[in-house]
């Protein structure tokens, strides 16, 4: 069975917008987009959109992608001083003579729509309450919409990055999954990968994972947006491996809006602490 991600973004959406229109002001969000990378474009283009369905307010500031790092700072620190700002996002990646890390902690943590921030890393890791990081958090707003059990499964994750990998880990593991974190140095990959009952793949490769590393009746989440002769393709073989999954997430349709839909909700908590609601 397909796990819809753009119908149960769309269900949630519809959620959410009946929320922000009880709020007194519109949510507001922030996006620096440096440089004119045509894929980072088109998903800012998509967030623009989304927002405004909802009710909710996005600026994008397009940066010359020669901009120093100091114009950038400098934006985000008058960003995180306006009250009316709720929510600011450091379009990822960005041009080499700019230091991500350092411009994403500048980031107020209680603005930090993506969840990247240290501080809201540390809440995820001490299980306290804070602002997720969108990928996972649309991913489990996808399994928990399908009713699918998390409680004693097996889940196997490949990939260990800041953004997704590691993050959805803790998020499984807190709702009592068994998880094994799998990378680039483990030996014996399909072993692992075949024990899951659900599997998240977060490599960054297209096709990566094919039926051969795949348990008959497992959910299979396909992180992937890789394009290929300008096509989107998955980390997943869909089509070898849709045959033997019980769920599977397409791409495009599966993550993606799942993970636009998160920030819409994250931007909405941003709101209500800033409010003191
Ligand atoms: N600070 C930051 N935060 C991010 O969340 C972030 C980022 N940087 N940098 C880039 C990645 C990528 N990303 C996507 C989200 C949704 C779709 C999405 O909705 N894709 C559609 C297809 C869109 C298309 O056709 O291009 C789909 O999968 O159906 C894609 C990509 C968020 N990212």
């Amino acid at each position: 069975m397909i796990l819809d991600g753009r119908k149960t973004a769309d269900e949630l959406n519809l959620v959410l917008k009946e929320k922000v229109s009880l709020l007194k002001s519109k949510p507001r969000l922030e996006i620096i987009l440096v440089g004119n990378d045509p894929a980072s474009l088109s998903y800012v283009k998509g967030k623009l959109s989304t927002t405004e369905k909802l009710g909710m307010v996005t600026n994008i500031n397009y940066l010359d992608e020669h901009v120093s790092e100091k114009e950038v700072y400098d934006l985000i620190h008058s960003f995180n001083h306006n009250d009316e700002v709720n929510g600011i996002l450091l379009q990822l990646p960005l041009p080499k003579h700019l230091n991500s890390e350092m411009l994403m902690e500048s980031i107020d943590y209680r603005k930090d729509v993506d969840g990247f921030h240290t501080i809201n890393q540390g809440l995820l890791f001490q299980k306290k309450a804070g602002i997720r990081p969108a990928t996972p958090k649309g991913i489990m707003m996808l399994l928990d919409h399908y009713g699918i059990e998390i409680e004693g499964k097996h889940a196997v994750v490949i990939g260990r990055s800041q953004i997704v990998g590691a993050p959805i880990s803790k998020m499984l593991l807190d709702r009592n999954a068994t998880v094994t974190i799998t990378h680039s140095k483990t030996k014996n990959l399909a072993e692992i990968t075949k024990q899951a009952d659900i599997l998240i793949a977060a490599i960054g490769k297209a096709k990566f994972v094919t039926k051969d590393m795949v348990k008959q009746g497992a959910v299979v989440i396909d992180v992937g947006i890789n394009r290929v002769d300008g096509k989107l393709v998955g980390d997943v073989d869909f089509n070898e491996v849709e045959p033997i999954a019980s769920y599977i997430t397409p791409v495009p349709k599966g993550v993606g809006p799942m993970t636009i839909c998160a920030l819409g909700y994250n931007l909405y908590e941003l709101y209500l602490k800033q409010r003191g609601e």
